[in-house]
């Protein structure tokens, strides 16, 4: 019989000391500290071949939307004292919540902006107008409380777990320790890294999500931080939606002319070096990928399996849920849109999803920021099943004929 006891050193906290947990899985105990900042990788106790099982399993797990639910609320909808669909995406939400929670009511409990951060070597191309240090920068301004996702969650009364995945070099502080690798590798000189590191962070990202599925929370936003990540973003859109690279290629944070030419060269040489299998998405993800990207998409399949909707953000985080839907199509039915960045590709990228935003705010800043604000719509969408009156109720007449 497989048995393992994994010590895995957690952040330390401002006593000093090591949290240790100790839980049921897979009918076995484990013994688990998260592993010291810069210290071992917990995911590497698992084989490649034993995290690609984990990964169908995860997958197996995601099942179709609740119907009978859905027609519930759309029965209820129709009663209501407004003309049948007036709300428009507001009962589409409505709806996809029942089915999602397989209930006519659903409720939403606690709400979670999941940020997942990494480096990536192809900033050594010159990809972005800011340097990678920015990315420590950020997390710690995201820990602090200053960033922008930070404002936004708190204005939609949510909490924000930050999680670093693989940023450059290790930091410390109030953040979710799942470091696979310090940042990718340069992808225009060979793989952003393995897939035995791509499946890492794909469950990762789903670890995160299951932990704050176990404690209560139950809408999600996806969120990133990572200089240099809309190159692979865009690779990843490229290559998963078919589409020319100078159509998804943008300014991310704000490069110049000459920059945008750099960051169409690095994809286009990344995709001629690496070659990836446009039919596997651990192959794309992987070869031109990020860590996390892998994590955000991680996330949305785990969010899936448990029945947890989840908002998805701007350009990155919708790479992120190209790939968890090229592993399992079935996991789109969790997602809702949130806002149409500014970023060019963003629109093919939702396309390829068949999903439409829900706000357009010339947004690009990523974190979690639009997912975010998208909470108040979700809630929205909610009360108006919980809250309006029927026809019946309020004494309306029906529409005559
Ligand atoms: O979410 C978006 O649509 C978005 C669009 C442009 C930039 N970003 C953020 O900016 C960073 C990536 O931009 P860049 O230019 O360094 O590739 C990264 O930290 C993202 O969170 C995010
Ligand atoms: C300042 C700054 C904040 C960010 N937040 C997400 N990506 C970012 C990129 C920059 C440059």
């Amino acid at each position: 019989m497989f048995m393992s006891f994994h010590y895995f050193m957690g952040s330390s906290g401002d006593d000093g000391k090591v949290p240790t947990t100790v839980y049921l899985w897979s009918g076995l105990f484990y013994f688990e500290n998260y592993y010291k900042i810069g210290g071992g990788n917990y995911m590497e106790s698992f084989t490649e071949e034993q995290l690609y099982t984990q990964l169908q399993k995860l997958i197996s797990d995601i099942k179709g939307l609740d119907q009978e639910a859905m027609d519930q609320i759309q029965g209820r909808l129709d009663s209501l004292t407004k003309p049948q669909g007036s709300l428009g995406q507001l009962e589409h939400i409505a709806k996809q919540l029942g089915g999602i929670q397989r209930t006519s009511k659903p409720i939403i409990q606690k709400k979670a902006v999941l940020t997942m951060a990494g480096d990536h070597g192809v900033v050594e191309e010159g990809v972005s107008a800011f340097p990678q240090e920015v990315t420590p920068q950020m997390a710690y301004n995201i820990m602090n409380g200053g960033a922008a996702i930070n404002v936004l969650a708190r204005q939609a009364n949510a909490e924000v777990f930050l999680t670093d995945v693989g940023i450059a070099f290790p930091i410390e502080g109030q953040l979710i320790q799942k470091r696979v690798a310090n940042g990718t590798k340069n992808m225009t000189k060979g793989p952003a890294m393995s897939r035995y590191e791509a499946l890492q962070a794909l469950l990762a990202g789903a670890s995160v999500a299951e932990e704050k599925i176990r404690e209560g929370y139950n809408l999600f936003a996806t969120g990133e931080l990572g200089i240099g990540n809309t190159t692979p973003s865009s690779a990843i859109v490229a290559l998963l939606t078919n589409s020319p690279i100078e159509e998804v290629v943008g300014r991310g944070t704000g490069i110049d002319d000459e920059g945008i030419i750099r960051k169409r060269r690095a994809i286009e040489k990344a995709i001629e070096v690496n070659q990836p299998d446009t039919s596997d998405a651990l192959d794309v993800l992987s070869k031109v990928g990020g860590l996390e990207i892998a994590a955000i998409a991680g996330s949305i399949l785990q969010a899936a399996a448990s029945h947890v909707p989840i908002v998805i953000d701007g350009f990155i985080s919708t790479a992120g849920a190209l790939i968890a839907a090229k592993l399992a199509p079935q996991s789109i039915a969790y997602m809702i849109p949130s806002h149409g960045s500014m970023e060019i590709g963003h629109r093919k990228a939702l396309a390829g999803l068949g999903l439409d935003p829900v706000l357009n705010l010339n947004m690009r800043l990523g974190e979690g920021t639009g997912a975010a604000l998208t909470f108040y719509f979700v809630e929205a969408a909610l009360r108006i099943i919980e809250e309006m009156a029927t026809f019946a109720d309020a004494g309306v007449s029906e529409k005559s004929s």
